[in-house]
C-alpha cells in the first residue's frame, strides 16, 4: 500500500530573516518549547548563525538564523551580508519575520530584495499581532502581497503562541520529503562553546546597556571537564579602554555580576557545576580587522 501523504517524513532548513527585535528568538523558543536561543529586548543579540533543530513525528525543521542586512560599509557588515545571502540561498524555505507596520520597513524591503535573488520559496510571519487591532492587519498583509514574493503570509504572536502551530504546519508542508538531517535527541548542532558565549553575551547586554554589546566579542578560550566541575575560561574583547572600564565596573563589581548570572545560566544549560573565569581585554579595532573577524567566527 502506498503511504499516505501525511506519513511521508519531511525535513529541511528554514532560514529565519528579519530586522533586529522583531521576535526571531522568541519564535524559535516558542517553536522549540524551551529556552535555547537568547531572548533580550535589546537589538542584535544573535550575531552568529543559530541553528536550532525541532524534530516532530512527521518532520524535522532545522532553523538557521540569518544575520541582519546592514549597509556593507565595514568589513564586519560586509561579512554579515555575505553570510546572510548564503544562508538564504542554501535554505529550503526562507521565513521572514516582521511586525505589522503601516508601511513596509525599508530594511524589510532590502531583505525582500535579497530573497528575490534566490530560488528559495519564502513565507512571511507577521509577528506581534497582539499589539495591533485585527482590522489593522489586512492592509499590512495586502502591502506584502503586492510584493509577490511570499507563498504564505501568516499572522502570529510568537510571545503568546497564536498562529505558531499554523505556521509550523505550513513550513512542514513546504519541506521536501526526506529523512531527518540530525539525530532526534540533538537540539542543536552548534558546539556547547557557542551557547556559553551567547549566555555571557546576553548577560553583558542585560547589565551594561545599548552601546557595550556591539563593541564586544565573547570568545570561549578553554572548556575543561574536571571531576568536580567544568572550568570555562572566557575572553571578552572590547575595542577601547573606556569600554573595558565599564565592563569591569567599580571595584570589579560589574564583571562579577555578569559572571555570577552567566554561570548560573550555564549551569542550568549544562546541568553541571561550573567555574566561569571572565577576562576583559582591549583588542583595538576588532570590528574593523578582517583577520580577527575570521578568528572570532564572523567570516
Ligand atoms: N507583544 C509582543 N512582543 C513580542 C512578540 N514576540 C517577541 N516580542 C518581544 O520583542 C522583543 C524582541 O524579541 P526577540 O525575540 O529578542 O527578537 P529578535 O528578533 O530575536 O532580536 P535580535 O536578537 O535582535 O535579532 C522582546 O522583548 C520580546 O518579548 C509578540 O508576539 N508580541
Amino acid at each position: 500500500m502506498e503511504p499516505e501523504q501525511s506519513q511521508v517524513f519531511r525535513s529541511g532548513i528554514v532560514a529565519l530573516a528579519g530586522r533586529p527585535n522583531v521576535g526571531k528568538s522568541t519564535l524559535v523558543n516558542t517553536i522549540l518549547g524551551r529556552e535555547l536561543s537568547i531572548v533580550t529586548p535589546k537589538a542584535q543579540t544573535t550575531r552568529n548563525r543559530i541553528t536550532a533543530i525541532h524534530t516532530m513525528p512527521e518532520a524535522q525543521l532545522v532553523l538557521h538564523d540569518t544575520p541582519g542586512i546592514h549597509d556593507p560599509k565595514t568589513p564586519l557588515n560586509r561579512a554579515l551580508v555575505a553570510i546572510a545571502a548564503k544562508t538564504l540561498e542554501d535554505a529550503d524555505i526562507i521565513l521572514l519575520i516582521t511586525e505589522p507596520l503601516e508601511e513596509i520597513h525599508r530594511e524589510d524591503l532590502q531583505i525582500v530584495d535579497m530573497i528575490g535573488k534566490t530560488r528559495t520559496p519564502a513565507v512571511l510571519a507577521l509577528n506581534k499581532i497582539d499589539t495591533v487591532k485585527p482590522q489593522a492587519l489586512l492592509p499590512v498583509i495586502e502591502n506584502f502581497n503586492r510584493l509577490e514574493r511570499f507563498e504564505e503570509i501568516v499572522p502570529i504572536s510568537a510571545l503568546h503562541g497564536d498562529g505558531v502551530t499554523e505556521l509550523v504546519n505550513i513550513l512542514i508542508r513546504m519541506l521536501p520529503p526526506g529523512p531527518a538531517l540530525f539525530p532526534e535527541d540533538e537540539i542543536s548542532d552548534l558546539p556547547v562553546r557557542f551557547f556559553v558565549a551567547e549566555i555571557v553575551r546576553e548577560q553583558i547586554t542585560r547589565m551594561t546597556g545599548e552601546e557595550i554589546p556591539y563593541k564586544t566579542s565573547v570568545v570561549v578560550e578553554s572548556f575543561k571537564e574536571e571531576s568536580e566541575r567544568i572550568l570555562i575560561h572566557v575572553d571578552v574583547h572590547t575595542e577601547r579602554d573606556s569600554q573595558k572600564k565599564i565592563l569591569i565596573g567599580k571595584g570589579g563589581r560589574m564583571i562579577k555580576q555578569i559572571g555570577i548570572a552567566a554561570r548560573k545560566k550555564i549551569e542550568d544549560f549544562l546541568e553541571a557545576p561550573v567555574r566561569l573565569e571572565l577576562f576583559v581585554k582591549v583588542t583595538p579595532n576588532w570590528t574593523k580587522n578582517e583577520r580577527m573577524l575570521r578568528e572570532f567566527g564572523y567570516m
